[in-house]
């Protein structure tokens, strides 16, 4: 009997070919839309895998409603925030995500985010739009530049490591890192120091946040945190939007306690287009594109169906968590 299986998008073309192609008993939500939660408990009642998104939440009423026969559950995403891990362990499901092939798109991103913040680009594009383009000024949108700065990395994982690397093209000074620990491969290749929390927050002039979201990183960009910045520093994120606690980044952008932002990530996810953080000239905010290219979105869904058959073969994943 063909496997029961639930897919919660339409995926890049290649990969939607091949999963066509496949012996399943498919339901595909076929909406440019997240599917309901109502319609997902529905439908995951007996299915064998499930390929979902990280719009998706993971969690015990939906493996309740799932059954017994549930093998395997692959994410196209490599942060798995939105998945209850302990919960999909302990009924020996398989579980399967997307590491290293985001790795460089991300970290492009990540550097056009902060390049964007700190030269002003929301304010320079909105002026030569608006008709404010005069005569050259000496002074007029002028930014920072990163030549000789100290670059404060949060989390030197994969992408951390690419967008220290990236950056240091741009003649950074120093390169700074926290996390839970040090990470001596990564640190040796970017010359890199392991510092405490507290001092990346005080002593970086860029600081890029590129940790997972847990329960220990969870809103630790809060009000204290930046109180101790630099009042000129630009503060990127694009991991996700739970790392930092958002009223109190929007308090700190009215205090002009910090000099520039640029977001990939917020909360929720899409920021409403009324929300106050959208009003800040020096707030650059893009809608989670980190990932966004036609190859890494292709790679990643083929890593996806490769663990849904891998998973439903009862073999080891290739990419499992
Ligand atoms: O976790 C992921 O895969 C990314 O955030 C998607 O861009």
């Amino acid at each position: 009997m063909a496997p029961k299986v639930l897919v919660t998008r339409i995926l890049p073309p290649q990969t939607q070919a091949r999963l066509l192609e496949q012996d399943f008993d498919l339901f595909q939500w076929q909406q440019d839309c997240c599917i309901p939660r109502d319609v997902l408990l529905e439908k995951i009642k007996g299915v064998d895998a499930l390929f979902c998104l990280l719009t998706e939440k993971i969690d015990s009423e939906l493996l309740d409603a799932a059954g017994p026969q549930l093998k395997v559950i692959a994410t196209m995403s490599v942060g798995y925030d939105h998945i209850d891990v302990d919960a999909v362990k302990s009924r020996n499901i398989a579980l399967g995500y997307t590491p290293d092939v985001l790795t460089d798109a991300t970290a492009d991103l990540t550097v056009l985010l902060a390049l964007g913040a700190s030269r002003r680009i929301k304010e320079s594009i909105r002026a030569a739009e608006d008709g404010q383009w005069g005569k050259w000024a000496p002074t007029w949108l002028c930014g920072s530049q990163f030549t000789n700065k100290t670059l404060g990395i949060v989390g030197l994982g994969r992408i951390g490591e690419a967008v220290g690397e990236r950056l240091k093209a741009f003649n950074v000074g120093r390169i700074i890192y926290s996390g839970r620990t040090e990470k001596l491969a990564a640190q040796a290749k970017l010359n890199a120091e392991f510092v405490s929390f507290d001092t990346l927050l005080r002593e970086s002039d860029v600081i890029v946040v590129c940790c997972a979201l847990t329960k220990d990183t969870e809103n630790s960009f809060n009000y204290e945190a930046f109180s101790k910045m630099k009042k000129s520093v630009v503060f990127i994120n694009s991991a996700r939007g739970g790392i930092v606690h958002q009223d109190d980044l929007v308090r700190a952008l009215d205090e002009k306690l910090i000099g520039a932002v640029g977001l990939d990530v917020t909360t929720p996810e899409p920021l409403p287009p009324m929300h106050k953080l959208y009003t800040f000239p020096n707030c650059l905010i893009l809608p989670h594109v980190g990932s966004a290219t036609y190859e890494t979105r292709e790679n990643m869904a083929g890593m996806t169906l490769q663990n849904i058959l891998a998973g439903l073969d009862h073999t080891s994943l290739p990419y499992s968590i």
